[in-house]
């Protein structure tokens, strides 16, 4: 039997053991410090067993996961650093910032268990077990994060049973973690919630504010509806990346008043060009359809006919395309195509024969 500890069946933790409770082979322990939160998750199904007893969901554990928010990880990894823990047990935590938590597991000792910091790139404005489902991490990113004294088996086992998440797994540095994730997540969840802020104080006056709110509005602030909480711990965390985002943030809302303030009607569409473009050639997220890892993009002109020729190329070679994404060129540059394919050997083959034909491949 593998034994999974989640620590937190909040949402992360609930679609976490979720994915895995119910394997032949597996049994999912949550742990909570409050009975009546260990009761709604083992009424609602989501674990095999509860416990309130932090000791007794580590015992024999194989893999622990920390799913609190991100200022109560510090206290579950020295509680859990003072617990007998089984030899070759593997910690990992969903905390939404990697830096601080990576190196508070590296100042500890786990005897023969081993830290690995994780984060999923998937979520919700919802939280609690309640908003849980096995569906969450679909295609989703999935960070992992070991470090230079991490066992490869160690990682290459928690590899293994995230398989069970259809997530995409990437591993990646703590800190250049928090960096990146600053931009696309953080600095989104601030700029939502004090754009909110900012209507609802101009609203006080007039209430229609609230009535002409409609899509643009609703959708770039959907995220502000996240748990405070939560949200406070990942701002306190993460904050020397942030207040350099948000100064950043300050000077591009800086430059754009300036081609405002210029009437420079061009300049202003120019932004929104490039915005799109960006935008438009996002990885292309689908739940509920779990795709394949095997996937490349193709670099091709923006002329009719293209797409035909590559698929019609393939089809030659009785190589199975799976699903295939146009990425809208920048100005100036070459467009590009994302193909996935339904296994690995499909996937070289198609590189190999598209590189005869003189095409850039990349993945
Ligand atoms: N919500 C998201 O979109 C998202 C995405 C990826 C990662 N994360 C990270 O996942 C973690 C959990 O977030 P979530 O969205 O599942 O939140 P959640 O509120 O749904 O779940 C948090 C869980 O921790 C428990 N908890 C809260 N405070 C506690 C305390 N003081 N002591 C013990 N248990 C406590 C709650 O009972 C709950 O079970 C956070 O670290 C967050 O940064 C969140
Ligand atoms: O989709 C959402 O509601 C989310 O906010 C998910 C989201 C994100 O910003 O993308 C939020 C926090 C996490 O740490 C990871 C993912």
């Amino acid at each position: 039997m593998t034994k999974i500890a989640i620590f937190g069946v909040g949402l992360i933790g609930g679609s976490l053991a979720l994915c895995f409770k119910g394997r032949p082979g597996f049994r999912v322990v949550g742990h909570s410090p409050r009975s009546e939160s260990v009761r709604k998750c083992v009424d609602r199904g989501v674990v095999d067993e509860g416990t309130t007893s932090l000791e007794e969901a580590a015992a024999d554990a194989d893999f622990l996961f920390l799913c609190v928010p991100v200022g109560m990880l510090n206290d579950y990894l020295e509680a859990l650093s003072r617990c007998p823990l089984k030899p070759g047990a593997v910690i990992t935590d969903v905390g939404s910032t990697k830096g601080e938590i990576v190196e508070a597991a590296s100042r500890l000792s786990f005897g023969d268990a081993v830290f690995i910091g994780g984060h999923p790139m998937a979520g919700k404005e919802r939280s609690g077990v309640e908003a849980a489902t096995s569906k969450l991490f679909e295609n989703a990113y999935y960070v992992l994060t070991p470090t230079s004294s991490t066992p490869e088996t160690s990682y290459n086992a928690l590899v293994e049973l995230l398989a069970y998440t259809n997530a995409r797994l990437v591993r990646m540095d703590a800190r250049t973690h928090d960096g990146i994730v600053g931009a696309v997540s953080h600095l989104p969840h601030i700029v939502a919630a004090m754009l909110v802020n900012l209507v609802a104080r101009l609203g006080e006056s007039d209430d229609g504010y609230e009535k002409l709110a409609a899509g643009g509005f609703r959708d770039i602030t959907r995220i502000a509806s996240a748990d405070p909480t939560i949200w406070r711990d990942i701002c306190v965390s993460n904050r020397e990346v942030l207040l350099e985002l948000l100064q950043a943030w300050i000077s591009e809302t800086e430059r754009f008043m300036d081609i405002l303030r210029a009437e420079d009607g061009e300049g202003i569409a120019a932004q929104f060009r490039t915005a799109s473009a960006f935008r438009s050639a996002l990885p292309e997220r689908r739940v509920g359809i779990a795709t394949t890892h095997y996937e490349f993009y193709v670099q091709v002109a923006d002329e009719p006919g293209t797409i035909g020729k590559l698929t019609t190329l393939l089809g030659s070679w009785r190589i199975n395309l799976r699903n295939i994404g146009i990425l809208e060129p920048t100005p100036g540059g070459p467009g590009s195509l994302r193909m996935s394919f339904g296994n690995e050997d499909d996937l070289g083959r198609a590189k190999t024969l598209l590189e005869q034909e003189g095409y850039i491949v990349h993945y």
